[in-house]
């Protein structure tokens, strides 16, 4: 594990902000609509490349004025506010693609790894499940399963509770803060609550 340092300028986006967040600590990123939290996200990883600024995970730079590592060669695993799970593969397949990625290269490997993440975050019984055939609170859980199950040195979440049906936020507000221990994640949520049982430490835009 590993901390993060970083400055992101976008200016057509009127964004720029720079903070860091220590290793094995979760930053909760806070501010209102459009202060550029998920632009920040983004450029951490590698789906945006910034005008300037530089980003350093541990040793690595991801980007500063002369460098760019692409989005598949970052060790980062993000969240998004709508979790890419493909809806044509199994829960299983799912988080097993993800390991595929990652440079996991034995199949019986990825399946065994895949199935233990997805017991650890509480849907192991529906492995053999497609998306559209689980409910929200089950289908986040397994997004969870497959962004962490690469072991990413830096994990974004981008308002990981907010599409979630109300009953069913506090579960999952629990797994996150487990599976969250001693990693190195920047947050982006409105949810007080959620600064207060995820985050070490606040930046507010
Ligand atoms: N794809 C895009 N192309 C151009 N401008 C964009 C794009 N996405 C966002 N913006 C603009 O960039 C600024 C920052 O947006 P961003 O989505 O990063 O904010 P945010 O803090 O994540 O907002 P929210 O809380 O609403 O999710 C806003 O002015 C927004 O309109």
């Amino acid at each position: 594990m590993t901390g993060l340092d970083c400055r992101v300028v976008v200016p057509e986006r009127g964004v720029d902000l720079a903070f860091t967040v220590d290793e094995g600590q979760t930053l909760a990123l806070t501010g209102p609509n459009g202060s550029g939290k998920s632009t920040v996200l983004s450029a951490l990883a590698g789906w945006l490349r910034p005008e300037t600024g530089h980003a350093r995970l541990g040793d690595m730079t991801l980007f500063d004025e002369h460098n760019w590592i692409p989005a598949r060669r970052r060790n980062v695993g993000y969240l998004t506010q709508d979790p890419l799970l493909f809806p044509h593969l199994t829960a299983e397949a799912n988080v097993a693609f993800g390991l595929a990625r990652a440079g996991v290269v034995g199949r019986r490997d990825r399946r065994e790894a895949a199935r233990d993440w997805l017991e650890r975050v509480g849907v192991g019984q529906l492995a053999s499940r497609r998306p559209g055939e689980m409910s929200g609170g089950q289908a986040q859980r397994t997004a969870i399963a497959r962004v962490l199950a690469s072991g990413p040195e830096l994990v974004l979440l981008d308002e990981p509770l907010s599409a979630l049906d109300a009953q069913v936020v506090p579960q999952i507000r629990e797994l996150l803060a487990e599976v969250l221990t001693g990693r190195t994640t920047v947050l982006v949520t409105h949810h007080e609550a959620d600064v207060v049982a995820l985050a070490d430490t606040e930046f507010r835009i």
